[in-house]
């Protein structure tokens, strides 16, 4: 009967450096959804590199390991794959005829992919004699030449063809994998001796990966396999799944960065986005992400000449002016933040800075503009920079996330925080050091910066969007992201448009 979570069974070697055996095992089976349980056959000293040690246990205490599970879990799957020597073979033999789980994948493991043994010379034989206990054995190729006596093969056709022998031998299905083959192709075969001619071999294909990483695929592969055939019953069906989620696996090991030798897959590539955040993460996750646009930020002439009083006036006229339009269409946007809101607490943030934004741009006028005027006397037009950023807020506020929203509007509160914080700093530097003109032209504006109910709401702000982020779905993050990035931009070519446009 499928079960949605199997209970499944590694009886497998230990690898410490956890890229292949046991712990492979366990990562596989719980991706694929399986409650993994793993009892010991051997202890391997090993990394990426190569086997340095192993120890194997006593048989019997392998079998009171198995007895322990067996008498108390009822077992869906049970995969086996390294087993040290013809005694351990024994064990596992005698304790198969006694408990028959469901399902038995065994993955015949006789060299790693270091090049290092770890089947004793002489358990060939008993190897061979336990294949038949399996429901499906997983040999790479040259394993299948040895369990065959024949040599290792060369081709697609060739290895096709000595699993069909071997499933003849043992009558169990066999596994032939292509990961030792060359060539662009990597495919993997199901091979029933037993089935109908014209229907023995159900193969998937698969793209080669480019990489060394390859180091406990067979593993991977064997013991997820045996976790899906729980829950599916169908071999056929259960391999397309594993055999694309391996794909992805291999296809971002790089990532891990473990170990200088044949790398391990990355096991949870699929599940990355539903690890829990802790406070704070999501956010600096946008943060981070948008590092060089606030590097770009930090260089413009714009920042550097208000901080040296320097700024032409027509430019800091024009920045007013457009401040003040970008803040009339900013507070809609946070009204409809507040609109969206999930909690009451939100929903009173937002709606109170949509209406500090108009008193902000009310006192704009009243008190700078008119100190500050444009040549041309004219306010009320928005440049191109600020329309297009307002354009990119109202887009936000029309998909009706209100995570997207509360990212979008974010970098106008964090970005103008900190570059007014780093403003304010160095003038209050400079006139504690006596070499602040008082003739600043700026120091007044600069000094609004100091705002501590501001940088409040910069808080509260961050831990909002951080918040929804942590909550989001996979694809509402990556919208946030993108949001965020965007309004990043706009705050760029925000500060730098009074040098373009004035
Ligand atoms: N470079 C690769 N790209 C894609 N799939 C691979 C690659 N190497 C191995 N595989 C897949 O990994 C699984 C294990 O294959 P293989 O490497 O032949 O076995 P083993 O790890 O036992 O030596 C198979 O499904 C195989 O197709
Ligand atoms: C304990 C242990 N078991 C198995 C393998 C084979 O690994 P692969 O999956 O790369 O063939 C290994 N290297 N170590």
């Amino acid at each position: 009967m499928a079960r949605r979570i199997p209970r499944v069974l590694s009886i497998a070697g230990s690898d410490p450096s956890g890229g292949a055996g046991i712990q492979a095992d366990l990562k596989s089976i719980a991706a694929m959804g399986g409650y993994g349980m793993a009892a010991i056959t051997a202890l391997t000293a090993q990394n990426t590199r190569g086997v340095t040690g192993v120890h194997t246990p006593p048989p019997e205490f392998l079998t009171a390991q198995l007895d322990a599970v067996s008498s108390d879990i009822e077992l869906d799957a049970v995969k086996i794959g390294m087993l040290s020597d013809a005694q351990v073979i024994g064990a596992v033999g005698e304790w198969l005829d006694r408990v028959r789980p469901g399902v038995v994948v065994l993955d015949p493991v006789m060299v790693a992919t270091s090049g290092d043994r770890l089947l004793a010379d002489d358990a060939a034989a008993a190897l061979r004699g336990l294949l038949a206990k399996a429901d499906l054995v997983t040999p790479n190729l040259p394993e299948l030449g040895v369990l065959l006596d024949e040599p290792t093969a060369e081709t697609w056709q060739d290895a096709l063809a000595q699993g069909e022998r071997l499933s003849e031998l043992i009558g169990a299905v066999v596994l032939v994998k292509g990961g030792h083959l060359g060539g662009p192709e990597c495919p993997d075969a199901l091979v029933d001796a037993s089935a109908p001619k014209g229907k023995r071999i159900v193969e998937v294909p698969g793209t080669r990966v480019d990489t060394r990483n390859s180091h406990g695929t067979g593993c991977s592969l064997s013991s997820a396999l045996a976790t899906m055939q729980a829950r599916t019953g169908d071999w056929a069906a259960s391999l397309r799944v594993v055999k694309e989620w391996l794909l992805g696996a291999l296809a971002a090991s790089d990532e891990l960065e473990v170990g200088g030798g044949h790398g391990p897959v990355h096991h949870f590539h699929h599940a990355e986005e539903t690890v829990p955040l802790a406070e704070g993460e999501f956010a600096a996750r946008m943060w981070d992400a948008t590092a060089k646009v606030r590097a770009e930020i930090d260089a413009l002439p714009f920042v550097a000449q208000l901080d040296a009083g320097s700024l032409p006036e027509a430019q800091f006229a024009y920045y007013l002016a457009q401040d003040a339009q970008y803040l009339n269409g900013f507070s809609r946007a946070l009204a409809r933040a507040s609109a969206l809101a999930p909690t009451e607490e939100e929903q009173t943030f937002w709606a109170n800075s949509a209406q500090v934004c108009l008193e902000v741009e009310a006192e704009l006028h009243r008190s700078w503009l008119s100190r500050h005027p444009l040549p041309s006397g004219e306010t009320s037009v928005k440049g191109p920079v600020t329309k297009a950023y307002l354009d990119h807020l109202i887009a936000a506020s029309a998909v009706g996330s209100y995570a997207v929203l509360a990212a979008a509007v974010l970098p106008c509160y964090w970005i103008y925080a900190v570059v007014g914080e780093d403003l304010h700093r160095r003038h209050i530097q400079r006139a504690e050091a006596g070499t602040a003109s008082i003739e600043h032209p700026y120091g007044a504006w600069i000094e609004t910066y100091a705002d501590e109910g501001f940088a409040e709401a910069t808080r509260r702000a961050i831990g909002f969007a951080d918040r929804a982020g942590r909550d989001a779905s996979a694809s509402e993050r990556s919208a946030m992201m993108e949001a965020f990035r965007q309004s990043t931009v706009y705050e760029r070519d925000f500060f730098d448009a009074p040098s373009k446009f004035a």
